[in-house]
């Protein structure tokens, strides 16, 4: 059932309570759309939206109501786009309702948010991690939207745009807190139910969200096209409607460093100097896999930075990544991993084009 109260472990049942909380304060969920684990027998895997039975092209699916939102007042902050003050504002109004606990007004929110695992993205990995992640990362650009141009780190980046302008206000402010309000945040909002979708990118993103997220009075998730029962229902983090212009500027790197995973394909990589890469997976009938690379404009990196760039990564994979596995938390090890592969094919596949 779409509660989820059927599977025993003490997450969905949060999930359920949220569910009942948002009904309460005047949403609505179709009977199809069921809020679980991926695989409900594995505990381990993450929670998303799925349907249940076919569902037509522009059906709602669910509707948000304004009320559970936890929202940035100050419309001018959007306007500017001030996005590490937006992001501050929104985790300082996040550890308030922490701290009230069973007294919040947001209360089922705040329980499912203390049942996540801590450390997902890399800014809460251990040392280990952050150390490895960092080197893998090399020379591979970051987007900080505060100078709009190349930025920090993807693991430092929380600690230097935040320690000094925002951790100390009148109080104390848990990094624990910025986390949240990036990984779950939509950049003024927190955004309970609607929270629970995952991302993908390309022809997999299925749903729409109408009239604006950031609506005082809510809105509605409706089908983007006809779904099959047991979709699981995407938006594109990146690409969303109702979010700034990001698809020129935000790629992989910043997905893992904003969400803590590395993005299914497409892949997309904002280099500094060499261009964009976009990077796309070809499932061919017996199944094998290939890559696809084009750059922006017909633009690729130079061949000698994108070999170099390989031997680099070959030296990583060799000298670091296969003798942290017994002390890197598995999670840690199995993104870097993965990010580390994503960068290699990357670069395998755009070889060709480069002169
Ligand atoms: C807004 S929440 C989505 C709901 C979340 N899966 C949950 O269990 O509550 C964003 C987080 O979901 C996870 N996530 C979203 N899309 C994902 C994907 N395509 N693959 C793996 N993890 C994903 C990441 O941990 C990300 O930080």
């Amino acid at each position: 059932n779409h509660h989820g109260e059927n599977q025993d472990d003490g997450t969905s049942k949060l999930v359920g309570e949220l569910i009942d909380w948002m009904l309460a304060k005047g949403g609505s969920m179709d009977p199809r759309v069921e809020m679980r684990r991926w695989n409900p027998q594995d505990p381990t895997s993450y929670f998303g939206a799925f349907v249940n039975a076919p569902v037509k092209k522009g059906e709602l699916l669910l509707k948000i109501p304004g009320a559970i939102k936890i929202q940035v007042e100050d419309p001018s902050i959007q306007d500017d786009w001030d996005y590490d003050e937006q992001v501050c504002q929104l985790s300082w109004m996040l550890k308030t309702e922490y701290e009230l606990g069973d007294d919040s007004d947001y209360a089922p929110y705040i329980n499912y948010l203390k049942a996540q695992p801590f450390g997902q993205i890399p800014a809460m990995w251990s040392n280990v991690g952050q150390h490895l992640l960092f080197e893998v990362q090399g020379d591979w650009s970051i987007h900080d939207f505060e100078t709009q141009g190349e930025g920090e780190d993807i693991v430092m980046w929380l600690w230097k745009s935040f320690e000094p302008n925002c951790m100390f206000r009148n109080d104390t402010l848990n990094p624990f807190y910025i986390a949240m309000a990036v990984q779950r945040g939509y950049d003024i909002a927190l955004i309970p139910v609607y929270d629970m979708l995952n991302h993908y990118n390309g022809d997999k993103v299925n749903s729409i969200t109408r009239p604006s997220i950031y609506d005082k009075d809510g809105f509605g998730v409706y089908a983007l096209r006809d779904l099959k029962a047991g979709e699981e229902l995407f938006y594109s983090y990146h690409a969303c409607p109702d979010c700034r212009d990001t698809i020129d500027i935000w790629g992989t790197p910043e997905m893992l460093r904003d969400f803590g995973f590395v993005e299914q394909y497409p892949h997309r990589f904002h280099l500094k100097k060499n261009g964009t890469i976009f990077v796309d997976e070809v499932v061919a009938d017996d199944g094998s896999k290939s890559y696809v690379a084009t750059c922006r404009d017909g633009e690729c990196p130079r061949k000698e930075w994108v070999t170099e760039e390989m031997e680099y990564l070959q030296n990583v994979e060799r000298k670091q990544i296969a003798k942290s596995k017994s002390f890197i938390p598995k999670y840690e090890y199995e993104t870097i991993k993965q990010y580390h592969k994503a960068l290699t094919v990357a670069l395998d596949a755009v070889l060709p084009l480069c002169t």
